[in-house]
């Protein structure tokens, strides 16, 4: 496929069906719609306003009655197609919501839905229809991001979850005002699955008591998203993550070996839908994802509008406590007796002050003090080490907030990012 230059476009659309594009790497675009009703993704676009799309976005523009669009930018692709799944989509909401009024009536609770699949089968995109049709009827599902690599809820190498209580917005997603985060540190879960599986069973916890506390969350249910990695180990701790949040539908995104798999290992209450994968979504290069990930981490310190100002700032070595969760495996004949090698995965290993901790992400643990439990204990935010001075024996720290951090305990991701524009 061949680039065009930056262009205006306007694409006329019959009803159910959709205009998809993909920006090129290196521009942004923009989208109008001149007439009729459209959705991306399940948020409604409004008539008069100027959508702006990140450089790379794949995005699809759908509409139920037909509209008039105008795209401008310069696109790789950039077509029309009536063959979309967007009936399958939408019935399968009006199956949550009929749960959501059974359990009303019935004083239970509502739909507890996991999305699995292969990486790159719309998984994180379902998820966003189901959430936006949810709360467009006034509901207020939980959202939880399993996915490490791609999270729509936070930074890469955390998993966390928010309560929707508004459609997504078209350029930003949802609102991450106030998500419960916690520190995984790496971005797959293969790196470290004994880790990655406490934190799903821990955050499942704090949900379940959030659910306990609103019925309104109660009723509206959770919509749990998925890593790719379903062989295997991977296949494993989909089952943890079932187990755990206690899902009563698991959304299995085109895949039969995977829908057949999971209908033998589920509990019978578990309902299983197979879901057909949209033929716009896109396969997405390593290098595509890695840039991915590093505009997720500009985007929480500069907005992503490049519309905030980070702080930069001093820290003293005396100030703060490093942490790196997991010690390196060592064959258990080398380890004392009775201490197995999966034990060094939940290790809090200290971290000395050196320069080979310059670019390296870190969270900023809500505990107090390192005798607390520092995996299980959510995060408040991030920051970089940006500079490390040995001499004067202090760190500069980006952050978004002005000094000083909020705590002390920080904790080290593997991820590094570079503050170069
Ligand atoms: N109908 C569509 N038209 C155009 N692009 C789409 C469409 N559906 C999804 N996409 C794009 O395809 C890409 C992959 O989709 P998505 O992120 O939902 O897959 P995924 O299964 O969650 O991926 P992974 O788990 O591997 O990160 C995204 O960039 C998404 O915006």
């Amino acid at each position: 496929m061949t680039e065009k230059d930056e262009r205006v476009e306007e694409f006329k659309l019959e009803k159910d069906s959709e205009f998809r594009f993909e920006l090129v790497d290196h521009s942004t675009g923009h989208l109008e719609i001149l007439d009729g009703m459209a959705e991306v993704f399940g948020t409604e676009l409004v008539k008069a306003r100027k959508y702006v799309f990140d450089k790379g976005t794949k995005a699809s523009v759908y509409t139920w009655h037909g509209c008039h669009i105008k795209l401008t930018g310069k696109t790789e692709v950039a077509y029309i197609s009536k063959d979309t799944p967007m009936v399958m989509y939408v019935n399968m909401h009006v199956a949550l919501e009929q749960m959501r009024m059974n359990a009303e009536k019935e004083r239970v609770r509502g739909p507890r839905v996991m999305v699995v699949g292969p990486a790159d089968s719309g998984k994180s995109t379902v998820c966003r229809l189901l959430l936006n049709y949810a709360v467009r009827i006034g509901r207020t599902p939980v959202f939880i991001d399993l996915d490490v690599g791609q999270s729509d809820v936070s930074i890469p190498g955390t998993i966390g979850a928010l309560t929707v209580e508004r459609p997504a917005d078209v350029e930003e997603g949802f609102n991450q005002c106030a998500p419960l985060v916690f520190h995984y540190g790496h971005v797959t879960p293969a790196t470290n699955l004994k880790l990655y599986n406490i934190l799903v069973s821990r955050i499942a916890d704090v949900v379940n008591m959030k659910c306990d506390a609103s019925k309104k969350a109660n009723l509206s249910g959770i919509i749990v998203n998925t890593g790719g990695w379903v062989r295997g180990a991977g296949y494993d701790s989909l089952k943890h993550a079932a187990g755990s949040f206690e899902v009563d539908l698991i959304i299995v995104m085109y895949e039969e070996r995977l829908y057949t798999e999971l209908k033998k290992d589920m509990p019978e209450f578990v309902r299983l839908v197979l879901l057909p994968k949209s033929g716009g979504v896109v396969v997405r290069s390593q290098s595509y994802r890695g840039d991915a990930r590093e505009r997720k981490v500009r985007e929480y310190f500069y907005g992503p509008r490049n519309n905030l100002f980070p702080h930069t700032f001093e820290v003293k070595f005396s100030e703060v406590k490093l942490f790196k969760i997991g010690a390196p495996t060592l064959p258990d004949s080398c380890l004392p007796l009775g201490m197995k090698s999966q034990d060094n995965k939940t290790k809090i290993v200290p971290v000395q002050p050196s320069t080979s901790l310059v670019h390296h992400v870190f969270s900023v643990s809500n505990a107090n003090s390192p005798e607390e439990n520092l995996i299980e204990i959510n995060v408040l935010g991030f920051i970089v080490m940006v500079e490390i001075n040995l001499e004067k024996q202090c760190f500069t720290v980006l952050s978004p907030s002005p000094r000083p951090l909020p705590k002390s305990i920080l904790l080290q991701f593997d991820m590094q990012f570079i503050d170069i524009q």
